[in-house]
């Protein structure tokens, strides 16, 4: 089963091509990425798959049905801007539509209003809210259902670093549970911590990071990063403290060593990506400033 495919997906405003022959496929959950400057249509591209837009053509399916089937509202969910909250109601009047929508069980609310510590500010009106905790409750809605696909844009934005670490926390979960995830962001930094499956939109194509950086450096902290030298070749080893190591691998290859190392007494508790650079490669791709 394909969790998302574009074939041919082609979509202008006026003059201005945004898609041009789309061919893009997700048949595996994954955390992923959509990376590209002010303008370039993120958020376009992700409301023709919410079936929000239109593609002038070519075909688009979610699940394996077509994105125009109502019914998929139960499979994906999809966080827009705080134009979508309504400012006269509660945080609490939303989390309750969502959880009679999608039949949800009290506890998997106050798992998730836990996690991202918003219980204290959901009885006040959303039009009281800071851009910080607006995107806090937005998260929560389009997690709260824990679908098979959520899409999210820029979902880092305005959030400190405690909800950042709550969010990476918990799109890891959703994944860990089968869930794909999507989402937008222009902090670099941040993507390389969430997520090794970068995606840029270049001039109307979907580039993957993969096909330009083959392998990725990752800074992992273990409980005994020697350990390591015994599953990995030398060259892709190098020891920085007796718990911290470097490891240069594929981004497969790196998430296989984690599966394998998982619950085990040597499991990978941090690993950060430090690809031959996320942001190099943005500038090389996007120094011409022509996307705009
Ligand atoms: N309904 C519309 N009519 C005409 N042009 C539009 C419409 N919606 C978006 N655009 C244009 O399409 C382009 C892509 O917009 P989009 O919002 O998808 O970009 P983005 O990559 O999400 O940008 P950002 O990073 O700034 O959020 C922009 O030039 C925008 O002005």
């Amino acid at each position: 089963m394909s969790i998302l495919a574009l074939q041919q997906v082609t979509k202008s405003f006026g003059p201005q091509q945004i898609l041009d022959h789309v061919d893009f496929t997700i048949d595996t959950p994954t955390i992923m990425a959509l990376v590209a400057p002010n303008g370039s249509g993120k958020t376009t591209l992700m409301d023709i798959i919410a079936n929000l837009g239109r593609v002038d053509s070519g075909t688009v399916t979610v699940l394996d049905r077509p994105h125009t089937d109502q019914m998929l509202y139960t499979d994906m969910t999809y966080m827009q801007g705080d134009t979508t909250l309504f400012m006269n109601m509660t945080g609490q009047d939303h989390i309750e539509l969502i959880q009679r929508s999608y039949h949800l069980p009290a506890e998997r609310v106050e798992q998730v209003v836990g996690e991202f510590g918003i219980g204290q500010f959901l009885q006040k009106k959303v039009k009281t809210y800071s851009l910080g905790m607006k995107q806090l409750l937005l998260i929560t809605l389009a997690l709260l259902p824990a679908p098979k696909l959520v899409m999210l844009d820029e979902p880092v934005n305005g959030l400190d670093p405690k909800a950042v670490q709550s969010l990476r926390n918990a799109l890891q979960r959703l994944n860990d549970q089968g869930s794909t995830i999507i989402f937008s962001s222009h902090d670099l930094s941040e993507v390389d911590r969430l997520t090794d499956n970068v995606v840029f939109l270049v001039r109307g194509k979907l580039v993957p990071i993969t096909t330009l950086a083959p392998t990725t450096t990752y800074t992992v902290v273990l409980p005994d990063a020697r350990f390591l030298t015994t599953l990995l070749d030398a060259e892709q080893v190098q020891l920085i403290t007796p718990t911290k190591a470097t490891v240069t691998v594929p981004p497969a290859e790196m998430a296989a060593l984690r599966t394998k190392l998982q619950g085990t007494a040597h499991a990978i508790l941090d690993a950060v990506a430090t690809r031959q650079g996320t942001e190099a490669l943005y500038f090389k791709l996007f120094s011409q400033n022509e996307i705009r």
